[in-house]
């Protein structure tokens, strides 16, 4: 990498910086304070641990320059005394005496980095750059995790495919049938039906559970990058890349992938995939080298694979190798009175989430969402209730009536449901009226409620 002042990009982080320069030789710190000023907000110095330890304590550092031959102790152990004491300012060892033993005691002593004397300006304009950068790393990484630790509600419920209704139970079954097997599985099913959650499902209740769970939507990644993505490459395989990266596959070692929406995935990435699938091998792009990955995966797609292949659009051999175990999503209006189950989730989750007034299932809606299709699923349930949470009542009239020519022949207790489902809402839910309509004593309708679930 070029050394080169202009070159290293300088952030804004730099420029909100305080050092400490903290070094016995006045003509050193005066090279330090002078080199870093320019760049910095505020550069502040020491002659010795007495005084570092006055400044420390009367203000914030970013980052600390700590020669290792001071008069009055080695700045090695003074550093080590620091960390015991809980001070944890990032710190640069700069020292004249390169040997293993000393770089090897500054490293457990908690030093970030190394700098040798003699060094150029540039060179500790880097180690601090390099320094901050890894100081903001490590707090986005902690405040990412204390953000996945609040959202943890909502996480669990992700992990867990709830649903009383018996389609929903026999795929918890089968999913938790083949939870700890090798073979790929294929989740099949409309967008929204729950393939993602499902796979999640099996990941948490599986001997994977505390490895990674990484969920890529094949769909969403542009064609040209892809295996780059999944892959990843070396440095030398771009022109303009400055560094290699490792792909989303390499990152989730012994842990699941989820890939959803597969069949975007173009035919050379699906080749590559194939390859992944068959020896569990990668070969990061621009390498000839093979790396062995423990991976568990679990594919989706809402669309018929074997139409793809028909089209010439998704191999054939690769479609063989994952529909060995085949688990069908269940459309939400096949899942009897889920929809309310979910509904009350949802309620709790997103009223409380966005502090909005919770709601109450009145009858009448009750009837009417169990009897809408709901053609976009639990997602668009999801959508439902927030929209109802925000306007503060449930707006009925989004919830459309099955679509014109669409028709098909539906079984008696199926046309016999939507119907006293239709009256209940019309009504606003009172049996007694539904029944007087519809021309049947109310203990009919109550009878047939108690078997839906209402
Ligand atoms: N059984 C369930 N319990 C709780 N939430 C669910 C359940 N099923 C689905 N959801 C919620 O419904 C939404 C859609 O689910 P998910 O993303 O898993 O569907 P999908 O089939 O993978 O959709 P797509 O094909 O569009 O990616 C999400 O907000 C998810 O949290």
């Amino acid at each position: 990498m070029s050394e080169d002042i202009q070159t290293v990009g300088l952030t804004e982080k730099l420029k909100q910086a305080s050092i400490l320069v903290v070094d016995d030789e006045p003509g050193m710190r005066n090279f330090m304070v002078k080199t870093l000023s320019p760049y910095c907000k505020f550069v502040a110095e020491a002659k010795d641990v007495a005084s570092a330890s006055a400044l420390l304590t009367q203000n914030h550092f970013d980052v600390m320059i700590l020669d290792n031959m001071m008069p009055d102790k080695k700045g090695i152990d003074w550093l080590a005394e620091q960390r015991a004491q809980g001070g944890f300012t990032d710190t640069i060892m700069v020292t004249a005496y390169a040997d293993l033993e000393t770089a090897i005691q500054a490293i457990r002593a908690g030093a970030a980095d190394f700098v040798l004397k003699p060094f150029r300006s540039n060179q500790i304009l880097n180690a601090v750059r390099r320094c901050i950068q890894m100081a903001q790393l490590r707090r986005e990484n902690m405040l990412l995790l204390r953000e996945l630790d609040t959202a943890d509600i909502g996480r669990k419920r992700r992990s867990q495919l709830i649903g009383k209704s018996k389609t929903i139970a026999a795929v918890r079954d089968t999913l938790d049938r083949v939870k700890n097997v090798a073979t790929p599985i294929l989740i099949t099913g409309a967008s929204g039906s729950g393939k993602e959650v499902a796979a999640r499902h099996m990941h948490v209740s599986s001997s994977r559970a505390d490895m990674p769970f990484v969920a890529i939507n094949c769909a969403t990644i542009p064609a040209d990058i892809i295996e780059i993505e999944l892959f990843g490459h070396v440095a030398a395989a771009f022109p303009g890349a400055v560094s290699a990266r490792e792909g989303l596959l390499p990152s989730a070692r012994g842990g699941t992938v989820f890939l959803d929406e597969v069949s975007a995935l173009n035919l050379s990435a699906q080749s590559a995939l194939l390859r992944v699938l068959e020896d569990g091998m990668v070969r990061p792009v621009g390498t000839e080298r093979d790396i062995q990955l423990d991976l568990r995966f679990v594919l989706a797609t809402s669309a018929s694979l074997s139409e793809e292949v028909a089209k010439g659009r998704f191999r054939e051999d690769l479609l063989f190798r994952i529909n060995i175990l085949e688990i069908v999503m269940p459309p939400l209006n096949q899942r009897e009175t889920d929809v309310i189950v979910l509904a009350e989730l949802f309620l709790d989750d997103i009223s409380s989430r966005l502090s909005l007034p919770p709601l109450v299932i009145d009858p009448a809606t009750r009837a009417a969402m169990l009897r809408h299709t709901w053609p976009g699923n639990i997602r668009e349930l999801r959508n439902f209730i927030e929209r109802s949470l925000i306007y503060g009542h449930f707006p009925h009239e989004t919830l459309s009536p099955p679509a014109k020519g669409q028709e098909q022949i539906e079984t008696l207790e199926h046309v016999e449901r939507e119907k006293i489902l239709q009256a209940l809402e019309l009504v606003g839910g009172n049996r007694s009226e539904a029944a007087r309509r519809l021309g049947v004593s109310r203990k009919t309708i109550d009878r047939k409620c108690a078997t839906w679930g209402l």
